[in-house]
């Protein structure tokens, strides 16, 4: 495919978050200005910046918990700007790692089965009518969820309540639910966050696998600069509202101009 005119590759299908120009304003704080972004297909790309910096307003702008006060969020293609969450996750766009969503009284198994909300069985009307429907589909979820716990290397605790998970576990189970649904971009927040150094090695590993073995797109936000640097490529660095560099973390790194300017230290400090 060409852009018309000047005969250029269109690399536009490649973006699945495109970002334009967007802003959000509160009261007379402007949080984001005018920021343009994106996320290729298939990258685990990384946003990083000081506090401050606008990160969690723009990823919220994303994932369709703040609307922009302007600009445009398109994902895959489609013009998504100011769409709600919900909205989000049926198109293939899910936001992890914010809070445990758990259900502690159901086992991991269990908790894995219930994140597509249409099941037939949910319904009493289907339930009653057409109950070979509902359990061939409960086969098919059940099946789904074996292999997602498989791929995780989740099995020896299947059948373990999900409140009795120890903190990784959790997280490893709560990226599990975003394969249930085959999302098309996961957005991560705070990885890192109360995960101890060998389940955060364990995390990365499988967000790595998910990425290179079933081409999920991952879009991080995450203060601990080590995972970054192991997870993302490239990184957007963000400060005082806007975009200031993207690269390989090796090059952010590198540059003294963003870590004197906008850190004020040296990067593996921030
Ligand atoms: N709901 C809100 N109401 C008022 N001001 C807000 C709100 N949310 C964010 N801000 C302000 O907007 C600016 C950007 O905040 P934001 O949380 O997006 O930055 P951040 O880069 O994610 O920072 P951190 O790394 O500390 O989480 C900050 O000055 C913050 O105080």
């Amino acid at each position: 495919m060409t852009s018309g005119t000047r005969g250029l590759p269109d690399l536009s299908s490649d973006l699945v978050i495109d970002v334009r120009n967007v802003s959000k304003r509160f009261g007379g704080l402007t949080a984001v200005n005018n920021c343009s972004l994106s996320v290729q297909r298939g990258s685990i790309t990384g946003l990083i910046g000081p506090n401050g910096a606008g990160k969690s307003t723009l990823f919220n702008m994303v994932a369709g918990t703040i609307a922009p006060d302007s600009g445009q969020v398109i994902f895959d293609g489609q013009d998504v700007t100011g769409w709600q969450p919900h909205q989000l996750f049926r198109i293939g766009m899910l936001r992890t790692f914010q809070i445990a969503h758990e259900f502690s009284q159901m086992t991991a198994l269990e908790n894995l089965m219930m994140v597509p909300g249409d099941q037939p069985g949910e319904h009493l009307s289907s339930t009653w009518f057409r109950p070979r429907l509902v359990r061939s589909r409960e086969v098919e979820v059940r099946k789904k969820a074996l292999d997602v716990i498989d791929f995780l290397k989740l099995g020896h605790v299947r059948n373990e309540l999900a409140g009795n998970l120890s903190g990784g576990q959790k997280k490893l189970l709560e990226l599990g639910r975003t394969m249930m649904v085959d999302a098309k971009v996961v957005l991560l927040d705070e990885v890192a966050a109360g995960v101890n150094k060998t389940l955060l090695n364990d995390l990365a590993s499988n967000i790595e696998r998910m990425n290179r073995e079933l081409d999920y797109t991952f879009f991080v936000i995450e203060h601990d600069m080590d995972l970054i640097g192991r997870l993302c490529d490239p990184v957007i660095v963000m400060a005082q509202g806007e975009k200031i560099a993207e690269g390989p973390m090796a090059d952010i790194r590198a540059n003294p101009a963003i870590v004197e300017a906008y850190f004020g230290t040296p990067v593996e400090a921030v």
